[in-house]
């Protein structure tokens, strides 16, 4: 418990986590309070190690699929709209014929957040 309040201090102040909090009570504590909070560096490398497929810039994830055809670009569009409000976060889209480019980022926070790994690992497995 000491260690928890800790950690979350520590959050509150900027400093670098490199622990990632997954699991247990010391995770969940962290990620219902943080999921707006900006994540430092140290932890979005973290979470990039978990995130095949997707880049960053340490502002925003980014994500390129590329399709049959134009079609499916949509298809594969339109299959972001549930989880996007489900977790009212919602990717920047650009289509490009067959190809589509995702950007997430926390808009509000300016920057990333636990809620963008949130969503991009969604729609990893669509
Ligand atoms: C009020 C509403 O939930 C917010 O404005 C949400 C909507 N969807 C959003 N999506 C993304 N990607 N970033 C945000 O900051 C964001 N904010």
């Amino acid at each position: 418990m000491l260690h928890a309040l800790f950690l979350i201090s520590s959050l509150h102040a900027g400093a670098e986590v490199l622990a990632l909090p997954t699991q247990g009570d010391q995770g969940n504590v962290v990620d219902t309070k943080n999921k707006l909070t900006r994540l430092s560096d140290g932890e979005i490398q973290l979470r990039m190690q978990q995130l095949p497929g997707w880049t960053t810039d340490g502002k925003s994830l980014f994500h390129t699929r590329t399709f049959e055809d134009f079609v499916a670009a949509v298809e594969f569009v339109n299959s972001l709209v549930d989880p996007a409000e489900t977790l009212a976060h919602h990717p920047d889209i650009t289509i490009n014929y067959n190809q589509v480019s995702l950007e997430v980022t926390t808009h509000d926070a300016g920057g990333l957040t636990e809620l963008d790994f949130e969503l991009a690992t969604i729609v990893s497995q669509l």
